[in-house]
């Protein structure tokens, strides 16, 4: 094993050894509290130029697979773990995590004190941050830290998108159509939506108001996505012209964000963020309470009571985090109290879990009209306890059999 350092932007310096791939790497350090579900965070590409410090202080227990990924790659910058796995024990695993992290050149870092690292961005807030295994010298490396680049102001969804549209299928008989702009849309997104009889099309994120009406849609989605939504501003000006068209409107984390400032509101960056599956936060639409999986840095500036006019309706804040207060959700309605569009600052789609929110994908096929031929909104009972994707789908039974992880 051969040693490496970590260095945060105010100098405090962690030394341990090289994980993944050797080499540098720089972003902003932020903590994930999760206890399950690395895959799917190391390839949600809302963590593109960040650098992942995980607070489970054992990852890589059940190794790689081919059907968790959330997307075609790793997208964190960098990623720090107290203590890898030195065995990997799944019957799904085909690789080890070091494996996967070296084969895709990501860079990280082995036993740190993930604790005490954490407490400091929770104290301090995130910054910048960069690992080496080739740099000797922390004040060397510091210097680099502070030169590379910042989060707020940063511009990302263009770097993460697809380039090209594709379309994915309904699952089923086709009920509807929606247009989604992939801000750095995760594949179980789309999927939630085929499989309640939504035929997907993913947009790229440069798509243009016409782009997405020549798709014909019966409403439009905006996904979560790397960067500052500040700096995002072509898609705020396509969703504000398409809530003036009346195209009914659904969006995830930064599509949450984006329709705040497409109504006019304002977005900051939170001191340390929300980064874990286990966020309590209030549906004031019911008055219950769901267990959350979030992943943002920002969140929306809106008052948290009232009502608020915008050019395109009552604007109001559905969704409150029960630990801060933090807005978590908004939604749109028309003058008569019609809803029109509505969004979450948190992930509803969950593919770690857990499955709580998932109600939200019902309310939006409910609001394009898909479920008035007499077809009811599946009951979030359907949803199986314990879900894998791909040919191997588990239930509770084998999950009680010890047969799964
Ligand atoms: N997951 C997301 O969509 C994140 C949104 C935004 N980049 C943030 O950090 O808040």
């Amino acid at each position: 094993m051969s040693g490496a350092i970590l260095v945060l932007e105010d100098g405090r310096t962690f030394r341990g050894e090289s994980y993944g791939a050797a080499g540098e790497t720089f972003g902003e350090a932020v903590f994930n509290t999760g206890m399950t579900g690395y895959q799917e965070t190391l390839t949600d590409p809302s963590y593109h130029r960040q650098v992942v410090v995980m607070t489970a202080p054992h990852i890589g227990n059940t190794g790689v697979n081919d059907e968790d990924p959330e997307s075609r790659r790793i997208w964190v910058a960098g990623y720090v773990v107290r203590d890898p796995a030195r065995r990997v024990s799944n019957w799904r695993a085909t690789r080890s995590l070091d494996d996967e992290l070296r084969g895709q050149g990501v860079v990280g870092i082995s036993g740190i004190d993930t604790r005490a690292l954490t407490r400091h961005l929770r104290e301090r807030g995130a910054m910048r941050v960069g690992i080496s295994s080739t740099e000797t010298d922390p004040a060397a490396l510091l210097d680099r830290v502070r030169a590379s680049g910042e989060m707020a102001g940063s511009e990302l969804a263009s770097e993460v998108s697809t380039g090209e549209a594709y379309v994915v299928p309904a699952i089923g008989p086709k009920r509807l159509t929606v247009a989604a702009l992939d801000l750095g849309i995760k594949s179980m997104t789309p999927h939630r939506l085929a499989e309640r009889g939504v035929e997907v099309h993913v947009l790229p994120a440069t798509a243009t108001l016409e782009e997405i009406t020549a798709v014909n849609p019966d409403g439009l989605f905006y996904s979560n996505g790397p960067g500052d939504p500040a700096a995002t501003t072509h898609q705020v000006e396509v969703l504000q012209g398409a809530l003036a068209e009346g195209i009914p409107y659904f969006g995830i984390c930064f599509g949450n964000q984006l329709f705040g400032r497409a109504l006019g509101f304002g977005t900051y960056k939170l001191k340390y963020g929300h980064r874990g599956i286990n966020q309590p936060v209030l549906d004031r639409t019911t008055g219950k309470t769901e267990v959350t999986a979030h992943n943002h840095g920002f969140a929306v500036d809106a008052p948290l009571d009232g009502s608020t006019t915008t050019p395109y309706g009552e604007a109001s804040v559905s969704h409150v985090c029960l630990n801060d207060d933090v807005v978590e959700g908004l939604e749109l309605r028309d003058g008569s109290g019609r809803l029109k569009g509505f969004s979450v600052q948190y992930h509803p789609e969950a593919a770690a879990g857990p499955h709580d929110a998932a109600y939200l994908f019902d309310r939006f096929v409910e609001l394009l009209g898909g479920f008035e031929t007499g077809a009811s909104a599946p009951s979030s009972t359907t949803e199986p306890v314990v879900e894998v994707r791909g040919a191997q789908a588990t239930s509770l039974e084998t999950t009680t059999d010890g047969k799964d992880a």
